[in-house]
């Protein structure tokens, strides 16, 4: 099984703090450096068998602390990143000197991810309709309406097998007719995006919190000239924009769905409907009960293995 590593860099008073918050995220165990430990340690003093310590032969941090957690591989580090480096600076609000907060992530390097995953990423029939094909192979659709979606994801969230992608895939099947206006939200790779205009949206805008989806999504959307043109902007979840679409897609922690719900509420026009996925089993009420009490009716709720989405409408002034 592999791993994710996610090390935070710190101050000795945060460690404990910042430790909660990784956990809270899925974290299987954290392991604290912390420079203050070995300000105690004097050079002379005895080891637990006998030895004389030097701690300066002990490889440790010169100053500030570093809270390390391991994620395994049902946790998609990068989705959860934004939400990590943002708790840990909130601590300051809470009188706690966070330091730097810089989060580095490792185990799983850049690239090993950039090459590994190429091996087990072959053209998939997603749904009745969407294939997605890895840019660098040759594909023959098998039906006149198939459509097919080029990918090269690169560093972003997106190949389009994850379970939560596969449910937006699913449920943006089921809802477009044609002609619709389309918000997508947490891009990563563009592949919702594409998928949108693909089965027949007129009109497409994409949004990422993250640089790297956003030039990752433009070039993608280049690989896939029927789907162009298509808006990408970094922006976080919908802060600033106001428009009437038809559909607003989002496949995002359960966490940043939550303060969506009423974006996208604001956002749609009446008949509206707004997909979400990304929400795991223990955080499927919290999340559609936020979307019912906004006013949302929930048609769907759809399940593939341990990941939900729902399908929601916002329903006509008389309803
Ligand atoms: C799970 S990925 C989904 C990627 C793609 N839409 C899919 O369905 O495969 C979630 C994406 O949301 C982005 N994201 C996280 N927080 C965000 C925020 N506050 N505003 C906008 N995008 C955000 C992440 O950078 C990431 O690219």
């Amino acid at each position: 099984m592999q791993w994710t590593q996610v090390t935070v860099k710190t101050e000795s008073e945060a460690v404990e703090a910042v430790s909660f918050i990784l956990n809270d995220l899925g974290a299987t165990g954290v392991k604290i450096e912390d420079a203050k430990d070995f300000e105690k340690l004097r050079p002379g003093k005895f080891g637990a068998h006998g030895e004389i310590i030097d701690p300066n032969d002990i490889p440790h941090l010169e100053k500030g602390a570093a809270v390390t957690a391991y994620y395994p591989q049902n946790i998609f580090v990068p989705e959860i990143l934004p939400t990590i480096k943002q708790r840990v600076l909130a601590l300051k609000e809470f009188g706690l000197d966070p330091g730097a907060g810089e989060v580095v992530t490792s185990a799983v390097s850049d690239e090993n991810w950039a090459t590994a995953w190429k091996k087990y990423y072959h053209p998939v029939r997603v749904t009745r309709h969407l294939t997605v094909v890895p840019d660098w192979e040759e594909y023959q659709a098998a039906q006149d309406d198939e459509r097919v979606i080029y990918l090269d994801p690169g560093m972003a969230f997106g190949t389009g097998t994850h379970p939560t992608t596969k449910l937006m895939l699913q449920a943006l099947e089921m809802t477009l007719r044609g002609n619709e206006t389309v918000l997508d939200v947490g891009t990563g790779s563009g592949v919702l995006s594409i998928a949108a205009r693909l089965l027949g949206a007129a009109k497409v805008n994409a949004y990422d919190v993250d640089d790297v989806a956003v030039k990752s999504a433009l070039d993608n959307i280049e690989l896939n000239p029927k789907a162009q043109p298509i808006k990408v902007a970094a922006n976080d979840l919908l802060a600033g924009i106001h428009e009437q679409v038809d559909v607003i897609v989002a496949n995002i922690l359960a966490e940043i769905i939550i303060p969506l719900v009423p974006q996208a509420f604001e956002n749609l026009k009446n008949n509206g409907y707004f997909l979400c996925s990304g929400i795991i089993a223990d955080k499927i009420q919290v999340v559609t009960e936020a979307i019912e009490n906004q006013g949302f009716v929930i048609e769907e709720k759809m399940q593939i293995k341990d990941w939900y989405g729902v399908i929601a409408r916002k329903p006509l002034p008389d309803e």
